[in-house]
């Protein structure tokens, strides 16, 4: 899969709300009410990344989790880092 230009990113990412294009990756920041839900979260897209084969580098601590999305085989953002991020968002919000 292609890399995305960084003008197509900054297009795309208008219809996303909460996250941003940095360090060559989308990335976003999400607060949970607690480690439970932050978790709980994790394990849903745990299960649909794996599903894509597609994996998010994160980290988490407590109730927050961080998450940069790339494609390393195209080094760079693609479109299926959007498909993941879209995922994310409907298991999320
Ligand atoms: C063979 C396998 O599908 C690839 O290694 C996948 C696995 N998960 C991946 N996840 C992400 N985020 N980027 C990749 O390029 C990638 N490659």
């Amino acid at each position: 899969m292609k890399a995305l230009s960084e003008k197509e990113i900054n297009e795309k990412l208008k219809n996303f709300e909460g996250w941003d294009y940095h360090d060559g990756a989308l990335h976003t920041v999400f607060e949970f009410e607690n480690f439970k839900e932050a978790f709980s979260a994790m394990t849903r897209i745990a299960f649909e990344a794996e599903r894509m084969e597609h994996h998010p580098e994160w980290s988490n601590v407590y109730n927050s989790l961080e998450i940069y999305l790339s494609t390393h085989d195209a080094d760079g953002v693609t479109e299926k880092d959007f498909e993941l991020a879209e995922i994310i968002d409907s298991l999320v919000g």
